[in-house]
C-alpha cells in the first residue's frame, strides 16, 4: 500500500514512538523506520519534540523517514559525561521560566543558570515570577528589583498570580511562537498552563489512551497547541539544560552584561575576570554596574559549584 508522504511536527515522544500532528490537525503515531542522522549530533534517529518531520502515514502506525532542518535544539543534561546527548526539544523560539519568591522559593543561581543555558542556546528567555498573591513586603520589593535588573539584560519579565489573575499579559508574549515552558516542582507552571490552555489536560488524555497506555513520559518534553501557530512545550522533570560544551573562557560571552565589557579587559578574551588585573569586568561588579549576585552565580558556574538548587 503507497501513501502519500506528509510533513508534520512531534508533539510528544516516548523516545520510541512520536505523536506526530500533521496540517490538517490530524494526530499520527509514528515510529523511525530505518535510520535518520543529523550532520554534528552523535545520536542516531534524534527525532525530538518539536521537529518538523517527513513521514509515511501508512498502517496503523507511520514511519518518519527524514528530520526537516531545524533551527535550534536543546540538549538536556546527561547524568554523567558519557558523550551521548539527549536531545529535549528542538526549533524553540523562547524559553519561559516560572519561578517564585514564596513557597517553593527559587534561588536566583538556578535563574542564572537557566538563563545561561539558553542563552548558550540563542534563546530568547521570558521570566514570570508567579505567586505575588503571598508575597511578603519585602520579597515584593526583591522581585521588583529582580524585574528591573533581569529587564535591562533583554529578559522579558511578569510579575503574577497565576492562581487569582489572567495570564492574558503572558499569552500575548506566546502568540505564534513555540514557547519552551520551565520551573521547579510547585512554582504554579501546571496552574499557569491551565489559565493559558484552559483545554490541555482534555487534550493530553486523548493522546495518551490513543497510543501508549502506562508509558512513563515524564522524563520526556511534550508540547501543546494553543492555536493554529502558538505551541507551548513542557518539561516535567527536566531540572536542567545541558550546557553546550564551553570552554572557560567562553561562559561570560552568556552573560549580556560581562559579554558587553570583556573586551575592555586587559587580557582582553582571554580574562576570566576572577583576579586578573585591569579587568572591565570587576570594575564593573565594584561600581555596581553588574549585580553582585550575577556575578557571585557567574563565579559559582565557572568553578563548578553546586548552585543547582
Ligand atoms: N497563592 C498562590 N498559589 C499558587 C499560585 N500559583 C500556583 N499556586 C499553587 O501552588 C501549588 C503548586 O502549583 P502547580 O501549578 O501544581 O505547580 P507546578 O509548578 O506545576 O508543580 P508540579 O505540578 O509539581 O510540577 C498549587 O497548590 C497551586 O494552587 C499563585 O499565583 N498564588
Ligand atoms: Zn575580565
Amino acid at each position: 500500500m503507497s501513501t502519500q508522504r506528509l510533513n508534520g511536527t512531534v508533539m510528544r515522544s516516548t523516545g520510541s514512538f512520536y505523536d506526530v500532528l500533521a496540517p490538517d490537525g490530524r494526530h499520527y503515531n509514528c515510529r523511525v523506520r530505518g535510520k535518520i542522522r543529523l550532520e554534528g549530533i552523535k545520536e542516531t534517529n534524534p527525532v525530538a519534540v518539536g521537529d518538523h518531520v517527513a513521514f509515511d502515514p501508512e498502517h496503523e502506525i507511520g514511519s518518519i523517514t527524514e528530520i526537516l532542518p531545524r533551527t535550534n535544539h536543546i540538549l538536556r543534561q546527561s547524568v554523567k559525561k558519557t558523550g551521548h546527548s539527549h536531545i529535549l526539544a528542538a526549533n524553540v523560539d523562547q524559553a519561559l521560566l516560572v519561578v517564585t519568591l514564596a513557597m517553593p522559593r527559587t534561588s536566583l543561581g538556578f535563574i542564572d543558570r537557566f538563563l545561561v543555558s539558553a542563552e548558550a542556546f540563542r534563546i530568547p528567555q521570558v521570566i514570570v515570577f508567579n505567586k505575588k498573591d503571598l508575597l511578603l513586603p519585602e520579597e515584593s520589593e526583591l522581585t521588583q528589583q529582580l524585574i528591573a535588573l533581569y529587564t535591562s539584560l533583554g529578559v522579558t519579565c511578569f510579575s503574577l498570580s497565576a492562581r487569582e489573575e489572567s495570564a492574558d499579559a503572558v499569552q500575548h508574549v506566546l502568540q505564534n511562537k513555540i514557547t519552551l515552558i520551565a520551573g521547579h516542582s510547585g512554582v504554579g507552571k501546571s496552574t499557569l498552563l491551565n489559565k493559558l490552555a484552559p483545554h490541555i489536560e482534555q487534550t493530553v488524555g486523548d493522546i495518551s489512551s490513543s497510543s501508549e497506555k502506562g508509558t512513563h513520559t515524564t522524563t520526556f518534553a511534550e508540547m501543546f497547541q494553543l492555536d493554529e501557530r502558538t505551541f507551548v512545550i513542557d518539561t516535567p522533570g527536566v531540572k536542567e539544560w545541558g550546557l553546550v560544551d564551553t570552554q572557560r573562557q567562553e561562559l561570560s560571552d552568556y552573560f549580556p552584561e560581562m559579554r558587553d565589557r570583556r573586551l575592555d579587559c586587559k587580557f582582553g578574551a582571554r580574562c576570566i575576570h576572577v583576579s586578573e588585573p585591569k579587568c572591565a569586568v570587576i570594575d564593573a561588579v565594584q561600581s555596581g554596574a553588574i549585580a553582585p549576585s550575577r556575578y557571585q552565580n557567574y563565579l559559582g558556574m565557572l568553578l563548578g559549584e553546586d548552585n543547582r538548587k
